[in-house]
């Protein structure tokens, strides 16, 4: 996650090392451009274009096409995602709390013709993601990061076997590793995710693999019949 592209830099990864990656991503369409601008001038957190490109990889590679995103912010990592979704056939449910956010996702939504397939859902995932129903083959989590363990058994019930479930900012700039939050307000939250990633790292019915990219992502499988 960043606010500050030049501040971009994770106390994970060595500040060389991601910019080299990130010098090696494929170059980004206008829209991402416009829309990391407006993260950075209005000091909204997206996730960094590596976290980007990974959902966008892993959204590809899974053929995934039933997706839930809890967390819209502006509809940054909603189009990383539908990159690779739209094309397949698929459709995004995103759900964001802040209403001035997701007026401004349903407007890049807009400007990138892409608004018919993703719906956006204004208001709060402790309640509208307890509503929901069906099945998702792909859940990115990236909100309410203290509420990550709260809302896994819902996520888990919603994914379908063989689904990933992408839970972003999991390292919280190092702090989920040394276990000391920068400000009080933190505390909770780094203490949360912890109990997070103990759980799905030892649930039975997931596989997870935790990548030290960004701030730290978690991708969990649902195991289906055929993985053991
Ligand atoms: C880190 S930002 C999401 C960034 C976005 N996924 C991206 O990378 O482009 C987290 C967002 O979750 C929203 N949020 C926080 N708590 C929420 C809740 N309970 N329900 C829905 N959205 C929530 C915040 O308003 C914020 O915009």
């Amino acid at each position: 996650m960043y606010t500050i592209w030049e501040a971009a830099v994770s106390n994970i990864i060595q500040p060389e090392v991601q910019r080299y990656i990130r010098g090696l991503l494929p170059p980004r369409d206008n829209i991402f451009l416009e829309m990391e601008q407006e993260a950075r001038a209005k000091v909204i957190p997206i996730v960094e274009p590596e976290v980007g490109h990974l959902l966008y990889w892993l959204a590809l590679t899974q053929k995934s096409t039933r997706v839930l995103e809890i967390g819209t912010a502006i509809g940054y990592s909603t189009l990383w995602i539908a990159k690779a979704v739209l094309p397949q056939g698929g459709e995004i449910t995103t759900l964001e709390i802040n209403p001035p956010r997701a007026a401004a996702a349903a407007g890049y939504f807009k400007k990138a013709g892409v608004a018919h397939k993703i719906k956006l859902i204004q208001g709060d995932a402790r309640e509208i993601l307890f509503q929901l129903s069906g099945s998702y083959d792909f859940i990115f989590l990236d909100a309410a990061k203290g509420k990550y363990l709260e809302f896994l058994n819902k996520c888990l019930e919603l994914l379908q076997p063989g689904g990933i479930l992408v839970a972003e900012d999991v390292l919280m700039r190092g702090m989920v590793v040394s276990g000391e939050a920068d400000k009080r307000r933190n505390k909770t939250a780094v203490a949360r995710l912890q109990s997070y990633l103990a759980t799905v790292t030892k649930l039975p019915e997931l596989e997870t693999i935790i990548l030290p990219v960004g701030d730290g992502v978690a991708v969990s499988t649902k195991k289906d019949n055929k993985i053991t």
